[in-house]
């Protein structure tokens, strides 16, 4: 697939801040949804500002479609649409007004069967003639989205698009974003939602500190820096873990007849046989066994911490 946005070492130093970004990379393939995650103060909303062209750049290059944002911006920005964190709208505008208005600030020809498939898509069609002020804060965030969608970009950047939303719009906005996705969008969101980014994300970027920590495939993520528990029930209580299990990475759990065993998730159940039969040597009868995988939230959480600490 081609690549739609390249970013080659951006560097962001604010005036009279710290560096904001310290040589980000990061390429994009079309049709992609990749999620940035990362603390607050890490960078997100600065790469994406100098992204849209929004913010200026200290250092590096960044390119949409092949257009470079800074020589070749106008057709670079036509490309891009930018759903942003903050609600800025004009609160006695009219829905569809203030969407066509967003179509034509890109010297586009009103296409209003454009802007009603958008309003349609985001349920805000019975809404079209309705002023923005008398909408719920749900649906402002809509207009956000159809305002961002009215061009008709091939890459959607969405600032923490769910933040403050009920769980049920939550779900909407993840069906509108792989919809998108389905027409070959390629979207980028920040969001402090771990779940979300698990739920829709193909790839998860994490930042911290103006540095990308790694940027990959979710599932594989997941599976490479997850470790799996196995949670062993017995039959009766231990004081301790006896003698002869010191050797594997047992620790007493909450309650005092359970054992747990922490494994990494890749290396599957190996050695699990060999677990068994120095429980019953010990003289311990298993009574039930459950697994669980660790998620996303203390893979970022490890990942974060150990980068603070370093
Ligand atoms: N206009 C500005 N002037 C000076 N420093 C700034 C400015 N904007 C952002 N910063 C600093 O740059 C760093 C990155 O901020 P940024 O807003 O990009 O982070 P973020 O990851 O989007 O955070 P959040 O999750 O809180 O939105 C922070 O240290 C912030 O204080």
């Amino acid at each position: 697939m081609s690549t739609m946005l390249s970013v080659k070492d951006v560097r962001k130093t604010y005036e009279g801040g710290g560096d904001a970004l310290k040589g980000v990379s990061l390429d994009i393939p079309e049709g992609e949804i990749l999620a940035l995650l990362g603390p607050n103060g890490a960078g997100k909303t600065t790469l994406i500002s100098i992204i849209c062209g929004l913010s200026t750049m200290t250092g590096g290059s960044v390119t949409v479609g092949g257009h470079d944002v800074i020589r070749d911006f106008r057709a670079a920005r036509r490309l891009i649409g930018l759903v942003p964190q903050e609600i800025a709208l004009e609160p006695f505008e009219r829905v569809q007004n203030t969407v066509r208005l967003s179509r034509g600030l890109f010297g586009l020809p009103a296409k209003d069967g454009k802007i009603e498939e958008v309003l349609r898509r985001l349920s805000l069609w019975d809404k079209r003639n309705e002023p923005i002020r008398s909408l719920s804060g749900g649906m402002k965030r809509r207009v956000l989205i159809a305002k961002a969608l009215a061009h008709e970009p091939r890459v959607l950047f969405l600032d923490e698009p769910t933040a403050g939303v009920d769980v049920e719009l939550r779900k909407d906005m993840w069906d509108i974003v792989r919809d998108l996705q389905s027409q070959g969008v390629t979207i980028i969101l920040t969001t402090h939602y771990i779940e979300e980014a698990e739920a829709i994300a193909d790839r998860i970027g994490v930042i911290n500190k103006g540095e990308i920590l790694l940027v990959e495939e979710t599932g594989a993520l997941m599976k490479r820096m997850g470790k799996k528990q196995m949670i062993l029930e017995l039959t009766d209580p231990v004081e301790t873990i006896p003698e002869g299990l010191s050797h594997w990475s047992l620790e007493i759990g909450d309650a005092p007849n359970e054992l747990i065993y922490t494994y990494d998730a890749q290396s599957e159940r190996t050695g699990i046989n060999r677990l068994f039969a120095d429980l019953k040597t010990a003289g311990l009868t298993l009574r039930d066994l459950t697994t669980r995988q660790s998620s996303l939230e203390e893979i970022f959480v490890g990942l974060v911490h150990k980068e603070d600490a370093a």
